[in-house]
């Protein structure tokens, strides 16, 4: 156990690394705001017809020759991934009818169409997220729009805050479960009517990561010798965007959770809705309280070399599926 003095200084590197990051987005944000932005802040579930969704599907599609099996979305420090696919085509999300537009840095508004490893791939680099101002059900609108495009598989990553101390910076981990905190309080991207032909009103979350996609992954770990890198977690998702408090860490461990993010769950929860198999995963981009602090540099340096692991473990993932292995 630490005494006061030891928590108080590592409250203090805590909150040091916060504003160094804090300020280096700021300069970005300040150039995204610049824009005018198209945010759509209505109540849940109504925001989106069936047929809005088709719309969006048939138009993302007709740029397709063939029928994408997998759906993408990168999460901050990951939107490198899109580089992976041969001959996309791009489609700024301002041009997808009713598609909210993205504020946050790393988060580019763009889709992309192509093939990844012999399989056609919808990916979208950015997501919405609820702290941006929009609902819930606008955050995991695309994936009911990517369920329309014929996709099986639906693959969800992010950024995390690490909050297992064994957790490093430029680590990357499976997620293997999640605490909604936004469902504890009753906010879910499923309040609202049920439109069945998504999906049924009540929706098993206990399996809602697959298992066997897991296990395929933690081969890649051992086959590309990464498997100290990779680990196995529970993700929980707060609201953001600010980061949680010490004693909110403290917390957040106490009931098993190993990272800690602001997106990805209610994403989750609108694929296995529609009944999608669904992988995911974070790139640790903060390192738990416990671990001393480090320069940005050397912080960058971790993350790309996770960026490279994540592109390493997606496109050996999209082989072993497509060809059953
Ligand atoms: O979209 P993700 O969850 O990867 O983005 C996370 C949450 C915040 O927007 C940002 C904080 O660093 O990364
Ligand atoms: N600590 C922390 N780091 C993050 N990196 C991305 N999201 C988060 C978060 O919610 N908390």
């Amino acid at each position: 156990m630490c005494n006061k003095d030891c928590c108080a200084l590592k409250t203090a590197l805590q909150i040091r690394r916060m504003k160094i990051l804090i300020e280096q987005r700021r300069q970005q944000e300040e150039e995204a705001n610049a824009k005018p932005k198209n945010i759509i802040v209505t109540p849940e579930s109504l925001i989106y017809s069936y047929d809005d969704i088709e719309k969006m599907a048939k138009l993302i599609i007709s740029r397709s020759e063939t029928r994408p099996k997998f759906g993408l979305v990168c999460g901050s420090n990951l939107d490198t991934l899109t580089d992976l696919i041969e001959n996309p085509i791009v489609i700024d999300y301002s041009d997808i009818p009713k598609f909210p537009d993205c504020t946050i840095h790393d988060h580019k508004g763009k889709l992309f169409v192509g093939t990844l490893m012999g399989a056609t791939v919808i990916a979208l680099q950015g997501r919405f997220h609820h702290y941006e101002g929009n609902s819930l059900a606008s955050c995991s609108m695309p994936v009911r729009v990517l369920k329309l495009c014929g996709i099986e598989y639906m693959i969800l990553t992010c950024a995390a805050g690490a909050v297992n101390k064994n957790y490093k910076v430029g680590d990357i981990m499976l997620i293997k479960d999640h605490i909604n905190m936004f469902g504890w309080f009753g906010n879910n991207p499923l309040n609202g009517p049920n439109d069945l032909r998504f999906g049924d009103r009540h929706v098993i979350m206990a399996d809602a990561y697959d298992e066997g996609l897991i296990e395929k992954a933690l081969e890649i770990g051992l086959e590309i010798g990464q498997e100290d890198r990779m680990h196995l977690g529970v993700y929980a998702c707060l609201g953001g965007p600010v980061y949680e408090t010490a004693t909110e860490q403290r917390f957040l461990r106490s009931i098993g959770v190993d990272a800690v993010g602001m997106s990805l769950v209610q994403e989750v929860i609108y694929a296995r809705h529609c009944g999608l198999k669904v992988f995911s995963f974070s790139l640790i981009s903060m390192p738990p309280i416990e671990q001393p602090d480090m320069p940005e540099s050397v912080r960058d340096v971790s993350i790309h070399q996770g960026q490279i692991v994540c592109m390493e473990l997606l496109s050996r993932m999209i082989y072993k599926i497509q060809n059953n292995l």
